[in-house]
């Protein structure tokens, strides 16, 4: 039997054999391949369900991971969702499957030697991140009120991990922190500088996450992330709109931990020579766990900001209402507790030329 004989598992063309003569065989060889990341009884059971399912019937792989995804079943399902998302990300070439299996492996070390099987789930789902972007990015409700490139991802980190990072957020000596007047921050990889950055290096545990954001390659390889913005809110903190300037490769990914909040886009109104005003035009609701990519004119041409209030009310202006949950309603009142946000950006890297210029000036 070919090692990727299981891809046949979640073949749709399949099901309603299968539904009659469950595929062992196949099963056996996801075992043999690839068993010790899987419960494979409890992934018998799903696909049992899943064989005589009209809600499958006829759907491709990809369109299995979206009904799972938006219908909460990746938790429900949650083996036949690791499974899905190994195929989907395993090219049809053995010697390409190979190297597609050895990111799994690398990311399963990533932050912890012991893998559980949540974690291992949320694996599966960064694994499948990359298709569920593309997918975003064709999806009419999404871009319903937001120009370009804006993705979000719930779930994006775990409850440990949001955990873990709170914690160490937490437990950095006194001095990293920037106070300002209504948050404060701390900065990782470097003090960006109009004529780039004089590297430093990014912690271990924290470049566990900035790799993971790599991996999902919404930055060119030319311009990876390197640099970490550590922002903390408590209610009723918020951030100015504002662009993030040219100091910046213009694609921010933010991972968001410990609260919600509402992250307005507005649409600034210039003359030749200032900005007069701004209108609000988006908003999006962050949700802790998740990561927020914004791209193109989302980056240079609407300023983003947070308002100074303790209360969120959702309302029609949310712009990613429907990839939050079905708690998350019109109306409901949001109350905001302490947030920390990861910032992570690329900062174009300082030249030799510009490394002697800058030392020269100090
Ligand atoms: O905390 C956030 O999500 C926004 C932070 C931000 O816009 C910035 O630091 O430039
Ligand atoms: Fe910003």
């Amino acid at each position: 039997m070919g090692k990727l004989e299981f891809f046949s598992l979640l073949n749709s063309e399949l099901y309603e054999k299968y539904n009659k003569v469950f595929p062992d065989n196949e099963l056996k060889c996801l075992d043999e391949q690839y068993g010790r990341f899987f419960d494979i009884l409890r992934l018998k059971n799903e696909l049992h369900v899943l064989y005589s399912s009209e809600d499958f019937k006829n759907k491709p792989i990809f369109e299995i991971i979206k009904f799972m995804n938006l219908n909460k079943l990746d938790l429900e399902l949650k083996e036949e969702y690791k499974l899905a998302t190994l195929i989907a990300t395993i090219p049809s070439t053995t010697a390409s499957a190979e190297r597609s299996f050895s990111a799994l492996k690398r990311i399963k070390t990533y932050c912890r030697s012991t893998q559980g099987q949540d974690r291992l789930s949320s694996l599966a789902i960064l694994s499948i991140e990359k298709i569920i972007l593309d997918d975003l990015k064709m999806n009419p409700e999404f871009y319903d009120n937001v120009d370009d490139a804006a993705y979000y991802i719930p779930n994006f980190i775990t409850e440990e991990q949001e955990t873990y990072i709170m914690n160490k957020v937490n437990s950095v000596p006194k001095p990293k922190w920037c106070q300002l007047k209504n948050r404060r921050l701390q900065n990782w990889g470097g003090i960006p500088h109009a004529k780039g950055l004089i590297p430093e290096i990014i912690p271990d545990w924290l470049k566990g996450f900035v790799d993971r954001v790599d991996s999902l390659q919404v930055f060119p390889r030319t311009n990876r992330p390197n640099h970490v913005l550590i922002n903390e809110y408590l209610p009723g903190q918020g951030i100015m709109p504002h662009l993030d300037g040219s100091l910046f490769f213009p694609t921010i990914s933010t991972i968001n931990c410990g609260s919600h909040t509402v992250l307005n886009f507005y649409n600034p109104l210039k003359t030749d020579i200032e900005v007069v005003s701004s209108e609000k035009v988006y908003s999006l609701l962050l949700q802790r766990r998740s990561l927020l990519i914004l791209k193109d004119k989302m980056y240079t041409e609407y300023m983003h900001g947070i308002e100074e209030v303790t209360n969120d009310i959702i309302d029609h202006k949310i712009s990613n209402i429907t990839f939050c949950g079905s708690k998350v309603q019109n109306g409901i009142a949001l109350t905001r507790n302490k947030r920390i946000s990861l910032t992570i950006r690329n900062v174009p890297r300082v030249s030799k030329l510009n490394l002697n210029l800058l030392m020269i000036k100090k």
